[in-house]
């Protein structure tokens, strides 16, 4: 993963087809997805406006590099996926697609889920990925092997929502900005935790934090 993604927009699927090797019904989902996110984004506020002709880059590779952090090679059984706040899809329903396993994306904004339902279902993805209109912190007793967010909350906050769903083997991947030392820092006083900083693929500030055996303080 060391190609940094190209300017243009026009080159970025080209990079993101090289990067990630997906096969071609990958993409053309992956067109749909983009052509659906454009006509839904002229009516709602989905993405930042700015975003979108980085799609591939923004939204789709930004997501996707979060596959390569987990093992999935000799895994026991399919791994179940909590994404936090998902808004668009991002990076729960890429996740979804790419990999079939199951799938919970939830938001608490109508608006954001019926538009991933329609996306799911334009993808053909109604049996792996579940789509929730709730606060996350209202699911019950589910557990999830991975737990996903992007620019939902503060780790400290996103740890406080997603810790009683956490499976005792749960790999937490959280894409975080600049803020992210402080973050770790507000978040260690309150969970004891293990995690590494991995450098995103896709902004020079960003950081992937992939935490482990995520527990509250007593
Ligand atoms: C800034 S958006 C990010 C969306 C998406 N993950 C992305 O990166 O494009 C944050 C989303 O989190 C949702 N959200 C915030 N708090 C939530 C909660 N407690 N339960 C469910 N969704 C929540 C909001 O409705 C919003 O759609």
């Amino acid at each position: 993963m060391s190609n940094a993604p190209p300017e243009p927009p026009e080159e970025q699927r080209a990079w993101f087809a090289a990067t990630f090797n997906v096969s071609r019904e990958t993409l053309v989902k992956l067109d749909s997805y983009a052509a659906l996110l454009t006509e839904w984004q002229a009516k709602f506020n989905l993405v930042g406006p700015a975003t979108l002709p980085h799609v591939w880059v923004r939204h789709f590779a930004d997501s996707m590099q979060l596959l390569q952090l987990v093992e999935r090679e000799g895994a026991a059984h399919r791994p179940t996926w909590l994404d936090i706040g998902s808004g668009a899809g991002f990076p729960g329903m890429v996740i979804g697609l790419l990999t079939g396993d199951s799938v919970t994306l939830v938001d608490s904004i109508r608006k954001k889920t019926v538009f991933l339902e329609t996306v799911r279902d334009a993808l053909g993805l109604e049996r792996n990925v579940k789509v929730l209109n709730q606060r996350v912190e209202s699911l019950g007793s589910v557990k999830f092997d991975h737990i996903t967010a992007r620019a939902c909350a503060p780790l400290a906050k996103l740890f406080d929502w997603g810790e009683p769903y956490a499976a005792k083997s749960c790999t937490w991947l959280l894409l975080k900005g600049a803020a992210v030392e402080d973050e770790l820092a507000e978040a260690k006083r309150r969970f004891v935790f293990e995690h590494e900083l991995i450098p995103s693929l896709t902004d020079s500030r960003g950081r992937i934090v992939r935490a482990h055996s995520v527990r509250r303080r007593r």
